[in-house]
């Protein structure tokens, strides 16, 4: 073969191998393409109605699920991961994701355990993160204009008694604008359907009862468990045969967590929640309360006040001395006393009122918290807050809540300050947009937002028409005992400022603060399938009927007369409630005569929220209480000294003026003699300037005088309402 016909084959031949070659990778890498994207389509159909749901409540709950920012610190940024990682066996909704993390609670991916350190993961409990969920939204760029950047120094110069809110306060009706509210889910809605989905087999046995109370169904038209539940009176609730139906949970076999609760064997949320991993019942002591208006709140308050003063936790309280988190602002990280400069390295207790922002409050509370709040029925919750709140524009031109209802809304400015208080309060409290839905549609989308953020931010919601069985399911749920758990009625008006609903009133109500109304009916529902999963009818009406006679115990032990009593008869002034519009608050005496130790164990038992805040701040920041109080000498010694100079110069004044005065009274006494008109208007410039310095010397003597009592009475104004 000629030379250059050998080098051609050559040639051809390593042309044809490679060709070759590359068909075979082509035929490869399609092959690979293709196995990727039908993997992929599966993957994403799996995933979809968790995806949809952590996604869409991002956008909906207008802030507090936002992704998450990169510049967190990694234990908060753990959490986050944790709070919305969308595991296989994880669940978006607090409960739920209890019950799929069995031995590792409320511990954030890739943490362990004190103690377990070295124990291996396992694979397929390791949730995984959803890309969005890292990427940073649009979202998240915080509409700061809203909510102030620091907290509101109180200058103790300025108005005595009136809170820096008030005056910095802007219209509710920016806090409630697009940049801040709940977005309507342009996706499929989440919520209830989109549970039953993620439900495990045996909770989708369930998913009858669940489509059943679910938002989407009009509660009017259906008869369902939530409706029975509302219908009930106070005296029905007392009695075990007429609470609510059981929920099918309660027929399925259930099994005893290791200290006797039985608990259904697929959800297992409550005993997980208390218990460790060797199923040890371990008190919680990491709790978010978030204090709702209206709602038996104040006694909860008291509650977790008590638990811990006596274990000396610490509570995250308001910055300077205040009575609440800077409400009705969007809560913020440094709205709690301490939180900055890491001057407090762990926060046990949150409970004060605020505008709940889960992301704000999850920068201060440790990973492990248990968040739960209560939920009141807007009919009754109505009647309260028009009492309470009976200064505030909305209600300021009415006699009767009858004729607000019948007024329909005509003479109602959602944007005047404090307005919030009339219409939807329980959804403004979350964090929510409170504005009336504009058409059905618009109020089945968002109630149905409204319900997904408030079922993946908080753990537990307990119903105030239930309180004591609300209580029980508190109890199993933090692993306390019954005398954590035990209280007196605080923040109670008396009869005669109590005025009963018609139906067709009620109805009324309803209609206007309808977001609330479908939040109260879904978790009044829930509530008692957690009864029936957690406990058992049998069991919770055992244990409330303990705390009902160990309530009357104390009663009888601590109470004067046995029971509350009008403000008037209060006879310790320091433990007078605060009284506010047209309510009349209870309080209580103390029986003389019990020994130190009852009677501290009485004292706080009945103690106001004013005050027992006041002492919970004043024990936590001695220093800064003492701080406060220098400051408000120093205050009254600059406005007592002003003051003086003031009545120096109203002296002088005086004295100037009787002197001009005199001189003035003979020029005139020469003119009536000469025949000349006298010259009056010179007294009477005289007497004006007199009357000013008299006026502002009153002023400053007044302020003197107050600055000069408790700082804490100076600050702790409750409602932010102007008078
Ligand atoms: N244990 C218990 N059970 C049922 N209801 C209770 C309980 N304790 C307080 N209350 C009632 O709750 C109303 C006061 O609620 P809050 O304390 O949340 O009010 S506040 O927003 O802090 O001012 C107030 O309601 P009204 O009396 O209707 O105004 C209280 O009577």
């Amino acid at each position: 073969m000629p030379r250059s016909a050998c080098a051609r084959t050559v040639c051809y031949s390593h042309l044809w191998l490679t060709w070759k070659v590359l068909t075979v990778l082509t035929v490869l890498c399609v092959a690979l393409q293709l196995l990727g994207v039908v993997r992929q389509a599966r993957d994403t159909k799996v995933i979809r109605p968790a995806d949809e749901q952590s996604a869409t409540a991002e956008r909906q709950d207008g802030g507090i699920l936002r992704s998450i920012p990169a510049t967190l610190d990694p234990h908060q940024r753990n959490y986050q991961l944790f709070q919305w990682s969308n595991g296989k066996n994880l669940d978006t909704t607090p409960a739920r994701r209890l019950t799929s993390t069995v031995n590792r609670i409320l511990v954030p991916n890739g943490y362990q355990l004190a103690g377990k350190a070295s124990q291996p993961k396992e694979p397929n409990k390791e949730p995984w993160v959803f890309p969005e969920i890292v990427n940073q939204s649009p979202a998240q760029s915080e509409k700061s204009e809203n909510v102030p950047k620091m907290p509101p120094e109180i200058p103790l110069e300025d108005k005595p008694g009136v809170h820096p809110e008030v005056v910095k306060q802007p219209p509710i009706q920016r806090q409630n604008s697009e940049n801040m509210s709940p977005k309507v889910p342009s996706r499929a809605a989440p919520g209830v359907i989109l549970e039953v989905v993620k439900q495990s087999p045996a909770q989708n046995q369930n998913s009858e009862s669940m489509l059943r109370t679910s938002p989407e169904v009009p509660p009017k038209d259906e008869p369902g468990l939530n409706l029975e539940v509302v219908k009930q009176s106070p005296a029905q609730m007392r009695n075990s045969k007429n609470m609510p139906p059981l929920s099918k949970e309660l027929h399925k076999p259930q099994i005893s967590s290791p200290n006797g609760i039985h608990a259904d064997s697929d959800n297992q949320a409550m005993i997980v929640l208390s218990h460790d991993e060797v199923g040890v019942c371990r008190p919680k002591n990491h709790i978010v309360f978030l204090k709702t208006h209206k709602t038996a709140s104040s006694t909860i308050l008291n509650i977790l006040y008590r638990y811990g003063d006596s274990q000396n936790l610490t509570f995250a309280l308001p910055a300077n001395m205040y009575s609440q988190l800077y409400y009705p602002y969007f809560f913020m990280s440094y709205f709690v006393e301490g939180s900055r400069f890491g001057r407090v390295k762990e926060f046990h207790i949150m409970c004060n009122h605020m505008r709940f922002r889960g992301l704000e409050v999850r920068k201060v509370m440790p990973v492990d918290t248990f968040y739960f709040s209560i939920l009141r029925s807007p009919v009754s919750m109505m009647e309260s807050i028009f009492t309470y709140y009976k200064s505030i524009p909305a209600f300021q031109n009415f006699k009767t809540l009858t004729e607000f209802l019948l007024d329909g809304g005509r003479s109602f400015n959602a944007s005047l300050p404090s307005n919030h208080y009339a219409r939807n309060l329980l959804t403004f409290d979350f964090g929510m947009d409170s504005s009336p839905p504009a058409s059905k549609v618009e109020l089945d989308q968002r109630s149905t937002a409204l319900i997904a953020a408030v079922e993946s931010n908080f753990h537990l919601i307990l119903i105030s028409e239930y309180f004591d069985e609300s209580m029980i399911l508190l109890k199993h749920a933090l692993c306390w005992t019954l005398e954590d758990i035990v209280s007196f009625r605080l923040n109670s008006r008396s009869e005669k400022s109590r005025h009963k609903l018609s139906p067709e009133l009620a109805e009324l109500v309803k209609q206007w603060s309808s977001l609330d109304w479908r939040l109260y009916q879904h978790f009044n529902a829930t509530f008692w399938r957690r009864i029936d999963t957690m406990l058992g009818r049998a069991k919770l009406q055992e244990e409330v009927e303990l705390l009902r006679a160990r309530r009357a115990e104390l009663e009888q032990t601590c109470l004067l007369g046995g029971g509350a009593v009008d403000p008037s008869k209060v006879q310790d002034e320091s433990l007078k409630p605060f009284q506010y519009g047209t309510a009349v608050i209870q309080g209580y005496n103390i029986r003389p005569g019990l020994d130190k130790e009852t009677h501290r164990l009485c004292q706080r038992l009945i103690m106001p929220e004013l005050q027992y805040t006041s002492a919970l701040y004043t024990k936590q920041f001695p220093d800064l209480v003492a701080k406060f109080k220098n400051r408000a000498k120093m205050v009254a010694t600059k406005n007592l000294a002003a003051a003086s100079r003031t009545t120096t110069r109203l002296s002088a004044l005086n004295h100037n003026l009787q002197t001009r005065t005199a001189a003035v009274h003979k020029i005139n006494s020469q003119s009536i003699t000469n025949g000349q008109p006298q010259k009056l208007v010179n007294v009477q410039t005289l007497a004006k300037d007199s009357s000013v310095v008299k006026s502002d010397a009153n002023v400053l003597a007044q302020r003197s005088i107050e600055t000069q009592s408790d700082p804490s009475k100076y600050k702790a104004i409750k409602h932010n309402i102007p008078s």
